[in-house]
């Protein structure tokens, strides 16, 4: 792959492993088999009890597999020194899990300090990683984690498993201990820091809607970590595997399906029969209507933008475009997902204007565009459950 170069993260590959605890009668884990592939972020996400710490676990080996392989970038996890496998493999849990005796540097330096890094070295690491994270160094590296909010000691966290630069970072519901705002907050930086860092990233999570926002795969399990799929949020969403997974995707999973596609993905043709506000005249301007059968036409500023319809009836009274018309109310840009592009279709009442880096009119969607890329989308990922109305083939 042509940008494979910048990718930091190696391959995991977990080979027929079972955890079977002392004293219970049937394992945790039971032969479990799958692949993660360097520089993703892989997502499993399943019921409570189902196996996904355990399973996260036994990849730094906090946990030891009672049989079967893990190798981590090509290398037998379970033939390394467990205390130097983990320094390479960052590992983040909920409520962040700081010293609380440790000031926040305090906190980020551990494995560097494990490792025997230098003063100097660890207290520059420090100050990157804060930034890294958001944390402005002067203002936040001698507090102690309870002097922090809950999002400031999540991200605290994530510095702390990404100070000694490790290919591999296990995340075990980081964000779950934080209001949802926070949360999606945690979740949008992760993604940012994730397109510059490219590390392998196990991050396990029973919040579907967590899964699909961040896994560039999710792998679903059922009881004893049994995968009931492994793929692409848009194939799972597309084309659940069977009723269990279909049942854990939940409702509106075309809804959700509109948040992983973008405008700059679809159609938007440019249909408005559109005026210069300043330039052309009402009079000419009904007579090109007059002449195309159109109701309405799309009023621009000087430089293209979308400013006002205008019905064909009110031009005739009009002395100038410039008075005449109802604002444009939302628009969409081609970065827009199509989520974004639904509510504005729906709010301007049946199709929305969609303008692009300069703010200027490059098309419209509408509900038709919607349901097509929806459509598309179950076509690529296999047989579509049949909608109504529709012809099977
Ligand atoms: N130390 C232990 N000793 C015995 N059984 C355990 C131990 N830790 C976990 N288990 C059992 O193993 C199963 C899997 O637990 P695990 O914590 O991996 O699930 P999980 O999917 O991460 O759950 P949750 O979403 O609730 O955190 C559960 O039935 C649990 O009770």
């Amino acid at each position: 792959m042509a940008d494979s170069d910048n990718v930091s993260g190696v391959e995991i590959q977990l080979d027929q492993v079972t955890k079977r605890y002392p004293g219970s009668r049937e394992p945790a884990v039971r032969d479990v088999s799958m692949t993660i592939p360097a520089g993703k972020i892989v997502i499993l996400v399943g019921p409570s009890g189902c196996g996904k710490t355990t399973t996260m676990r036994m990849i730094n080996r906090l946990i030891e597999p009672t049989s079967g392989t893990i190798t981590i970038g090509g290398e037998d996890a379970l033939r390394l020194d467990p205390d130097t496998l983990r320094r390479k493999i960052g590992y983040a849990i909920q409520q962040a899990g700081l010293f609380p005796h440790f000031t926040v540097a305090q906190n980020i330096a551990v494995v560097p300090g494990l490792l025997g890094w230098n003063r100097s070295r660890i207290r520059e690491r420090v100050d990157e990683m804060m930034d890294l994270v958001g944390l402005e160094p002067a203002d936040y590296r001698d507090r102690y984690p309870r002097q922090l909010s809950g999002g400031q000691q999540q991200r605290v966290g994530v510095a702390r498993a990404l100070a000694a630069d490790p290919p591999v970072l296990l995340m075990d519901e980081p964000f779950g201990a934080v209001d949802p705002i926070t949360r999606g907050n945690l979740q949008d930086e992760l993604l940012r820091l994730q397109t510059e860092l490219r590390k392998t990233i196990v991050f396990v999570t029973h919040d579907f809607d967590e899964a699909v926002k961040l896994g560039d795969k999710i792998a679903v399990l059922g009881d004893q970590s049994a995968i009931l799929q492994y793929d692409t949020p848009e194939a799972i969403l597309a084309n659940p595997a069977d009723d269990t997974v279909a049942g854990f995707v939940g409702a509106g999973a075309s809804l959700k399906q509109l948040t992983l596609l973008r405008v700059r993905d679809v159609e938007y043709p440019d249909i408005a029969l559109t005026a210069v506000e300043t330039r052309d005249s009402p009079g000419a301007l009904r007579q090109r209507m007059t002449e195309q059968g159109r109701t309405y036409a799309l009023l621009l500023d000087e430089r293209g933008r979308p400013k006002r319809w205008v019905h064909v009836r009110d031009l005739s009274s009009a002395t100038s475009l410039t008075s005449v018309g109802r604002p444009v109310g939302d628009v969409v840009s081609t970065q827009s997902t199509l989520q974004d592009a639904l509510e504005a279709i729906i709010a301007e009442g049946g199709n929305a204007v969609v303008t692009g880096s300069r703010g200027e009119y490059v098309g419209m969607v509408d509900i038709r565009t919607v349901t097509d890329a929806v459509q598309q989308l179950r076509e690529e990922h296999g047989d579509a459950p049949e909608p109504t109305g529709s012809a099977a083939s």
